[in-house]
């Protein structure tokens, strides 16, 4: 192997994957990538299933899929293919697209089509929008390639079954204190009218605005509150956003529990353009915390 020196995560990945047929060559290839990632499904069930076994305090992530659990380090706002490079390299699972027309990171879908056609099917491209209707939403998500639709607006309970099922929906909540009520109740709407997120994000509040403000939110208890009750968040994972930087989110994670973060101004010179080292920051103290809360 030419001098080569397998880490030993990716070890143990040729070892699951040899008895598969896999080699290390079509791990690298993008085309061989589908059916890699419906047996990475079934090694992650088999992970969590056994961590459950011996630990009840895992028992909330029981239900997570593979590609949900690809949204746990998302950099938002992304508006160049430089900057979504930059995210990728940092190790970030997701970037997010924005367009919505009023935010300084706006994207149009004919830019968000160069970037996402520049990078690995294994990163999860996510689309963020306000209010827009559901047939544009529908197109653009089509159009871009996305694989996830983020509603990032007050879209009510019903138009989630109307976006095409071929999309993940994460559903935000921007939430003024802990308490979860206004999230559960909503969520509970979502089951009546047909279709449930794949994931929510928890976002701050601040009056006028829809996100992206860099404003820090409340602090917030998802597993503990999760662990207590059996309702509607009890198997829904979490994204934490708001005011997250390098500096604080490996607190964030640590205070609240979730199973990933996101993050838009945190790790900008200037709104809608990254700065490769703050990003690069923020991904290695979001993997540190995220991966200190399995132990
Ligand atoms: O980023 C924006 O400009 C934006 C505008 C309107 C709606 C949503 C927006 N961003 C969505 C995100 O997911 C942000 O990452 C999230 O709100 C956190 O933002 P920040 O506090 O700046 O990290």
């Amino acid at each position: 192997m030419g001098g080569y020196n397998a880490s030993p995560g990716e070890r143990e990945a040729s070892i699951n994957l040899a008895g598969q047929g896999y080699s290390r060559t079509s791990i690298g290839n993008p085309r061989r990538l589908a059916p890699l990632r419906r047996l990475e499904t079934r090694l992650l069930d088999l992970t969590i299933f056994s961590r459950t076994m011996h630990n009840p305090q895992c028992l909330a992530e029981t239900h997570l899929r593979a590609d949900q659990v690809m949204l746990r380090i998302k950099i938002c706002g992304i508006t160049s293919t430089a900057d979504a490079r930059a995210a990728v390299e940092a190790g970030a699972d997701a970037i997010g697209l924005n367009f919505y027309r009023g935010s300084k990171r706006y994207v149009t879908p004919e830019k968000a089509q160069d970037i996402v056609s520049d990078l690995a099917a294994s990163v999860a491209k996510v689309g963020v929008f306000v209010n827009s209707s559901v047939s544009e939403v529908n197109q653009i998500a089509q159009s871009v390639g996305l694989d996830w639709v983020q509603l990032h607006g007050d879209e009510p309970p019903e138009f989630l079954s109307q976006v095409s099922s071929e999309k993940h929906i994460l559903r935000v909540y921007r939430l003024e204190s802990s308490e979860l009520t206004p999230v559960t109740t909503d969520l509970a709407a979502c089951q009546v009218s047909g279709r449930m997120p794949d994931a929510i994000l928890v976002d701050s509040v601040v009056p006028g605005e829809y996100g992206g403000t860099g404003k820090k939110g409340s602090v917030i208890h998802f597993k503990r509150d999760r662990i207590r009750s059996q309702d509607l968040l009890f198997s829904m994972p979490v994204l934490l956003a708001g005011g997250l930087t390098p500096e604080n989110v490996g607190e964030a994670i640590r205070d609240s529990c979730p199973e990933g973060v996101d993050v838009a101004s945190g790790v900008e010179s200037s709104p809608g353009v990254k700065d490769p080292e703050l990003v690069k920051r923020f991904v290695a103290e979001a993997q540190y915390a995220l991966e200190q809360l399995k132990r």
